[in-house]
């Protein structure tokens, strides 16, 4: 029987971002990509949010981040204020660090009771690092484009990893473009061997940017934590934000900073609790 057959999870959501947090700290056991689906499928979630045992001294636990259709990400910002609200109810704790495929991240409560804030670590921008299928010097802008060679719909995209791949497209309306039928195409470009977050972008003024996400391995979202990080620093690197920034997500808002001094992204926003339940054994009856 799989481990997580009658396991407790919590539904949450970032700014609309779906997220399930499972807590298996106290089992030995990897979710599978067929036991991840088979959580999709009672609980709609984008990301799935596991809680391993810790591994490093002074984590809270090593985090696991699953998207709905099986596959791993290195990175999910509103998945992990769920995580941090969830451990500050139960313990009373302000501050936490965890471990994630992309490394450390600290977070903590604030500047108001409801706000959390994630530090996203330090993005990347040279093209083995996002990456990219082929060699560009400068990622601020790559050749890419989908539509008629000389007229095209979407072109020349940001790229950055920020412990995820990342390609935004700056647009002047967020809404224009058929974001599913178009996120498909470029997440499975051949230029993103690892497939990629696609974001369409606009530029209010230097101090808020407004956005929408399809999702590597999760399709259209309410919000991507990670890629409005990446979005807010493509925009600072070109010299058209200012490095805090606004962010207007078709779930909600967040702040963004990158911060001067050591060039860490932090992330501010609210984290929703929605309901907690148990997983029905059989769900997982046909899985590996
Ligand atoms: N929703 C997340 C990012 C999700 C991960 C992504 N789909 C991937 O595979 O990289 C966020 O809030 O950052």
């Amino acid at each position: 029987m799989s481990a997580l057959a009658n396991h407790a999870f919590a539904k949450m959501n970032g700014i609309g971002n779906e997220i399930v947090v499972l807590d298996l700290r106290d089992v030995k056991h990897v979710v599978t990509p067929d036991e991840a689906r088979a959580v999709a499928s009672r609980v709609p979630y984008d990301q799935l949010m596991v809680l391993q045992p810790p591994r490093l001294d002074g984590t809270e636990a090593f985090i696991r981040i699953y998207n709905n259709d099986g596959s791993e990400s290195g990175a999910c910002g509103n998945g992990m204020r769920c995580v941090v609200r969830r451990l500050f109810e139960a313990t009373g704790q302000a501050a936490a660090t965890f471990e994630t495929r992309a490394g450390l991240l600290n977070c903590w409560q604030g500047p108001a009771p409801d706000l959390y804030t994630v530090d996203m670590g330090v993005p990347k921008f040279a093209w083995q690092d996002i990456p990219l299928a082929e060699e560009f010097r400068d990622t601020r802008y790559i050749e890419l484009q989908i539509g008629p060679i000389d007229a095209p719909i979407l072109h020349s995209p940001s790229v950055v990893n920020m412990g995820n791949p990342h390609a935004v497209f700056w647009v002047d309306d967020i809404n224009a473009y058929d974001l599913e039928r178009f996120g498909p195409l470029l997440e499975n470009h051949p230029i993103f061997p690892e497939r990629a977050n696609i974001t369409l972008a606009h530029i209010v003024d230097r101090d808020h940017i407004t956005m929408r996400t399809w999702e590597r391995g999760a399709g259209l979202t309410r919000a991507c934590g990670s890629a409005a990080c990446a979005t807010a620093v493509a925009a600072a690197r070109l010299k058209r934000a200012n490095r805090i920034v606004q962010m207007t997500l078709p779930g909600g808002e967040l702040t963004i900073e990158w911060r001067e001094r050591d060039d860490h992204v932090l992330m501010t926003g609210t984290a929703t609790f929605e309901f907690e339940g148990r997983f029905e054994p059989q769900l997982f009856a046909s899985v590996a």
